[in-house]
């Protein structure tokens, strides 16, 4: 079993993306900047933001971090998000989710401008994405593309389940994992809370991605032997041994189902960092220019 070391992975790929900026301000060109909106003091989405400005700190972006209260209104975002449209020093925003439920999350995502939405959830985005079009790939999908090729994990004419329908993670990564581009060119299966018999289905997996945010729910008896296991759930669950309170746990039962596995990925370390990684790839994509012109 190979463990798929995704903080080292997250680290190899800022530290590619911090060697290309530092060549860009050499050359006294536009140096990329992030800006991302937090509403209210949810913990998971005040210590992701944090990390997505650090990271912006250590690979020499720019950023801005703009906060609001949880019952902030609609109109209050949607003229912020304005502004950042129309700032041209800004070259790619996010809005951190999940949204307070007041607010329609769909509106705020189609308010941001295509060219700045890093986050690929631009309905354009998408469409693009699903076209085969360039376009911001969403970060967490992006991430795990970038771990099975960087351990060359063979994906043509395997069969992909994934658990989870979202559009942040199980939507998009079952449409990438079909296409015909490398990592891709799989047979894919999605799952999701009506699935009837989800075993039955993920036994059958040569690559099974997990994206509900349910601790524990894939269990050993619910893996095929050699499988390549991809685990996104980071719950927080209460853990008084802890200084934070909590330990993170994934979807997967990770001590039990590993020895089964050819690669798995753990939690935290795997796919949670690339998130971060690939959100600043976005980033300097968009201050490139590269995916509109
Ligand atoms: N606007 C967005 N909102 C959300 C996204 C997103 O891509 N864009 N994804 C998730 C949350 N997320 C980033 O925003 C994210 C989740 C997890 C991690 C991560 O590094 N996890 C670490 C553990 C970190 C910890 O201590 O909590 C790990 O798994 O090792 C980064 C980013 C939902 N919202
Ligand atoms: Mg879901």
């Amino acid at each position: 079993m190979t463990l798929l070391d995704g903080k080292k992975t997250s680290e190899t790929i800022q530290d590619e993306i911090a060697a290309e900026v530092a060549e860009i301000k050499a050359k006294g060109g536009k140096v990329p900047h992030l800006a991302a909106i937090l509403v209210g003091n949810d913990g998971g989405s005040v210590t992701y933001v944090n990390n997505k400005v650090l990271a912006c700190e250590r690979i020499g972006f720019g950023s801005s971090l703009v906060s609001y209260e949880d019952d902030v209104t609609e109109e209050v975002l949607l003229n912020k998000i304005q502004e950042l449209n129309e700032n041209a020093e800004v070259d790619g925003f996010i809005v951190q989710l999940p949204l307070p439920k007041h607010i329609d999350a769909n509106k705020v995502l189609e308010a941001i401008d295509p060219k700045k939405d890093v986050d690929g959830f631009h309905p354009t985005n998408v469409g693009r994405m699903v076209a085969g079009l360039p376009a911001y790939l969403p970060a967490t999908p992006a991430g795990i593309l970038q771990l099975l090729k960087r351990y060359e994990i063979e994906t043509k004419g395997k069969h992909c389940v994934v658990i989870g329908r979202s559009n942040i993670v199980g939507t998009p990564m079952s449409i990438l994992m079909s296409k015909c581009t490398y990592p891709g060119e799989s047979t894919v299966t999605i799952c999701h809370r009506n699935t009837v018999d989800l075993a039955h289905h993920t036994r059958q997996a040569d690559i099974l991605i997990v994206a509900v945010g349910r601790p524990g729910l894939v269990t050993a008896d619910m893996v095929k032997e050699g499988a390549v296991v991809i685990d996104v759930g980071t719950t927080r669950v209460p853990d008084a041994t802890r200084k934070s309170g909590f330990r993170l746990r994934g979807d997967v039962d990770f001590d039990n189902v590993a020895d089964k596995c050819s690669y798995i990925t753990p939690v935290p370390g795997g796919v949670g960092p690339l998130t971060i990684a690939m959100l600043m790839a976005n980033t300097l994509r968009a201050s490139k220019r590269e995916v509109y012109g």
